[in-house]
């Protein structure tokens, strides 16, 4: 079953909530845990615990494990393997994006079903053109995956760039959305290959929401991002939204019942969409 089916499937069972795995320094102290590879492990296990099955998508952010380096990878591997097959699906943070050939590697990495890091779907950036991306796509095609592209991002930074007006006389962003509609296209219930924008971006042109695809919205909860900003600026596309959130929920561990109680309430909040 490709992954835009496997997402709507998990969207209707669990409700349409990302919980993110992002071991910041700050949380593993407040969880009582050494900064350090041990720490990982406990602070990554108790998130899988907490979540595994209680939630449509888990997203762990690489940084934080690539921080420990060879040792922390492991855990990250070990991490996505253990949340295959429980019903929750893995959306692994890496925003990658390389020349086409490059590309094709992590597309291997990532994608190929028989990876030790493999993934239900990755985030990539489009930086290199959305062209260098079609490894990624056809990665997803053979193995059933998806494909999360960096379109309108929640960082105060990418505005300048992402609202840049290309040669088609679209935005950056917009196009990106408007290339992925193209990529989803004839897609039943959807496409496998989603968007990224942020809870709280002001700049996206409405007509293209429509990607006939998911959009993963990070930024909801601690940067700022409320079920208000989610319906103004997704009010035609609310179906197909993912919102992710990660330190707002992580905050209430290493409690297992808080945690899935803090997803829980999350995902009640987005039943008023
Ligand atoms: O791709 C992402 O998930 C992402 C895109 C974006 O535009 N903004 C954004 O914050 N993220 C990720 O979302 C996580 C932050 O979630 P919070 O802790 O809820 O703010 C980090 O892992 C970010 O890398």
């Amino acid at each position: 079953m490709s992954f835009g089916s496997r997402a709507q499937v998990a969207m209707q069972a669990y409700g349409p909530l990302c919980v993110g795995i992002d071991p910041h320094p700050h949380l593993l102290e407040e969880w009582g845990l050494e900064d350090s590879v041990e720490g990982l492990d406990r602070f990554a296990a108790t998130c899988v615990e907490a979540f595994a099955g209680k939630v449509a998508f888990v997203k762990p952010q690489s940084a934080f494990f690539e921080r420990f380096g060879a040792r922390g990878v492991a855990i990250l591997e070990r991490t996505l393997q253990d949340l295959r097959h429980t019903g929750s699906l893995t959306i692994l943070d890496v925003k990658r994006g390389d020349i086409g050939s490059t590309t094709e590697a992590y597309a291997d990495a990532y994608l190929d079903d028989d990876a030790p890091m493999a993934a239900d779907a990755i985030t990539v950036s489009p930086y290199l053109g959305f062209g260098s991306l079609t490894p990624f796509f056809a990665a997803a095609e053979k193995n059933d995956a998806g494909v999360f592209v960096l379109a309108f991002t929640s960082n105060p930074e990418a505005i300048r760039l992402q609202t840049a007006t290309t040669s088609s006389g679209m935005t950056v962003g917009d196009q990106t959305l408007a290339q992925l509609a193209l990529a989803n296209e004839g897609a039943e219930p959807m496409g496998s290959f989603g968007a990224v924008i942020g809870a709280r971006v002001a700049h996206v042109d409405a007509r293209r929401l429509d990607i006939n695809g998911p959009i993963l919205v990070p930024g909801f909860g601690a940067q700022g991002g409320t079920v208000e900003h989610l319906r103004e600026l997704f009010g035609s596309v609310l179906d197909s939204i993912i919102p992710s959130t990660s330190r707002e929920v992580l905050a209430k561990g290493p409690d297992v019942i808080a945690l899935r109680a803090a997803a829980a309430a999350a995902n009640d909040s987005l039943s008023l969409l």
